[in-house]
């Protein structure tokens, strides 16, 4: 099979810690929410999100407080709402800003991006975190700013990750047909739905949480093993 034209990445459990996530970022923005949104809250960015967040819950006469609590237990949950999600990635940036927070990106992954990119492979980042949150995560890293190797980026407002159809976006916004792109994620639920839409696929298996048995994916425990120029599947 011929080398892929471009490579479509998950963040969370692929390119960064699952710990991070969790343990840093999420509880970095349950924890400036209220203070936020009692501080932003006339931005039109912000009344969007929580706008959007009253309809999705179905509760249109929500107030700001009440919808600061139904985000916060979204943000528990791990809900991947767009609303949610769009403003976490406006608190982050404050916290990237003041240097509170670094992104993590294993040391792998930031040196296989950069030389694939050096080799001319076009990369995208395709997240349940805002657009915005991903270009922080790797514009702040731990690796420095690896912002210049990617060529795009997509999040949920593309569809949800475990649809079919979001890929099938994916591909025609890059011009690709799917069998050029290869997925990589830690979620076969998200590698289901890509291989479903015609994309190659390879399931990151780091050890922090185990992938079910059986799924079929090709599996590499970080990106040192993961060579796109060689990749069949
Ligand atoms: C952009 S870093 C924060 C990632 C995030 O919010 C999240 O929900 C993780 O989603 P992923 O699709 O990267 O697994
Ligand atoms: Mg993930």
């Amino acid at each position: 099979m011929s080398v892929p034209k471009a490579v479509v990445t998950d963040i969370e459990g692929t390119t960064s810690s699952i710990a991070f996530v969790k343990d840093v970022l999420f509880p970095f923005a349950r924890k400036h929410l209220a203070e936020y949104v009692a501080t932003h809250g006339q931005e039109a960015a912000v009344r969007q999100c929580l706008s959007d967040a009253r309809t999705l819950a179905g509760e249109p006469a929500l107030g700001d407080v009440g919808t600061v609590a139904l985000l916060q237990r979204w943000l528990d949950e791990d809900r991947k709402a767009t609303p949610l999600k769009t403003l976490q990635g406006l608190i982050w940036a404050d916290g990237y800003a003041r240097g509170e927070i670094k992104g993590h990106v294993h040391a792998d992954a930031a040196r296989a991006l950069r030389e694939w990119h050096a080799k001319g492979l076009r990369l995208y980042v395709y997240s349940s975190g805002s657009i915005a949150a991903q270009k922080l995560i790797f514009g702040y890293s731990v690796e420095g700013d690896l912002t210049p190797v990617f060529s795009g980026y997509f999040d949920t407002t593309t569809g949800p990750k475990v649809e079919a159809a979001s890929y099938t976006k994916i591909a025609q916004a890059l011009e690709l047909v799917p069998g050029d792109i290869l997925f990589l994620s830690d979620n076969t639920a998200e590698l289901d739905a890509a291989k479903q839409a015609g994309f190659r696929t390879a399931a990151l298996d780091r050890g922090e949480v185990a992938l079910p048995p059986g799924h079929g994916h090709p599996v590499v425990h970080d990106f040192t093993s993961l060579d796109p120029f060689a990749h069949v599947s």
